[in-house]
């Protein structure tokens, strides 16, 4: 591992043994690579259904980069989130109308020290990063030095999640390239990396607040978490009435060297619901894990911005339906789509903070 992460303070305290787990499948990094058939096929029927599998990260090289750079942009998280205040990280301006979709600083509450009580996280957009074209995009001085790290963990962030689209584009029949020539690392699109930090529960605080029950709108989404909180429902809840009752509610316990992948709505969209976008939620760690910060790495891949969002068309895409009258709905641009969905997400997280935030 990378000579400057210390791994065991990434993991303070063992999984519990007595909290409903889902067992997901582990997916090879190396197998995909080399488009072994059975993996791809494992892939698809997971995309098809339940939407969430561990990607082994360290059975190739190039999947071996991606985690330490993840460990990395971690540990950024780790040095920089509990020393700041939430004014000085909030000078990573959010953009007006979008709020945090593709950079800034986010966190809803703060304490009386001026530092976030719950959920707090950033988002650095992949264009600008790395773009040579001239924008008014700048890190600010407290991430600034970590621009090459952040640089690094997008570029291997594209390339994993291009490896799972080049699997779905082959199993879905679509020509090669279709979704994989969307996704490309310097198109212009809202793609991002973000660092999360749920700080831990204090003794005779209120539990924290997480993420509310949500769908990525993403295409790929590739996630790096080391303790526990992330939640998915139980397959065959996913459609049911009462989804959303507490019983239904899986752990996914975090599997070191592997990281959780799930499709975003964007998927749905290109197949006509063929492939799923994976709900999710996240809670206060569980058990001893508790009262431990816990971080996240996300990359978020999207289409880029000028892709229209509609069926694609394949003998294995149902055909797109019609408004009623015949003609086809009205169609988004991926940039368009992406901020809508973003500001729904937001409606729902500010709801969800007025429900469960009582001081
Ligand atoms: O931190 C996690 O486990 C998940 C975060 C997440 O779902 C998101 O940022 O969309
Ligand atoms: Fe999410």
């Amino acid at each position: 591992m990378v000579a400057q992460i210390n791994m065991e303070e990434f993991y303070p305290a063992p999984w519990p043994e007595n909290v409903p787990t889902i067992e997901l499948e582990k997916i090879s990094m190396r197998k995909l690579m080399e488009l072994d058939e059975e993996e791809c096929a494992r892939v698809f029927r997971i995309c098809t259904s339940e939407g969430f599998f561990y990607l082994d990260m360290l059975d190739h090289p190039k999947g071996r980069e991606m985690y330490e750079n993840a460990c990395l942009a971690c540990q950024v998280g780790r040095d920089v989130f509990p020393h700041k205040t939430v004014e000085e990280k909030r000078t990573y301006m959010k953009r007006p109308e979008l709020g945090v979709f593709d950079r800034g600083y986010f966190t809803q509450f703060v304490d009386k020290d001026g530092l976030a009580m719950f959920t707090e996280y950033i988002n650095i957009p992949q264009w600008e990063m790395l773009t040579s074209e001239k924008t008014d995009f700048e890190l600010p001085p407290w991430l600034a030095p970590h621009a090459n790290s952040f640089k690094e963990t997008l570029e291997s962030g594209n390339m994993v999640a291009n490896v799972v689209l080049s699997v779905l584009e082959k199993e879905l029949k679509l020509p090669t390239g279709t979704f994989t020539d969307m996704h490309q690392l310097y198109d212009s699109s809202s793609d991002f990396l973000r660092v999360l930090r749920y700080p831990g529960a204090k003794p005779g605080n209120q539990d924290p607040l997480g993420f509310p029950a949500h769908k990525d709108a993403t295409s790929v989404s590739i996630l790096f978490t080391w303790l526990g909180g992330l939640q998915i429902t139980k397959k065959d809840a996913m459609t049911a009435q009462g989804a959303e009752s507490e019983e239904n509610w899986l752990w996914v316990k975090p599997m070191p060297g592997c990281a959780i992948v799930n499709l975003g709505d964007a998927m749905e969209v290109f197949t006509n619901q063929v492939l799923k976008s994976g709900k999710h939620r996240v809670v206060k760690a569980p058990g001893a894990q508790k009262p431990f910060d816990k971080y996240s790495v996300l990359i978020g891949t999207r289409p880029k911005n000028d892709v229209l969002m509609k069926p694609l068309s394949s003998p294995v895409i149902p055909q797109a339906e019609t408004n009623g009258n015949g003609a086809a709905p009205a169609v988004l641009t991926s940039k368009d789509w992406g901020a809508m969905k973003v500001r729904m997400v937001g409606e729902a997280m500010a709801k969800h903070a007025k429900k469960e935030a009582v001081y």
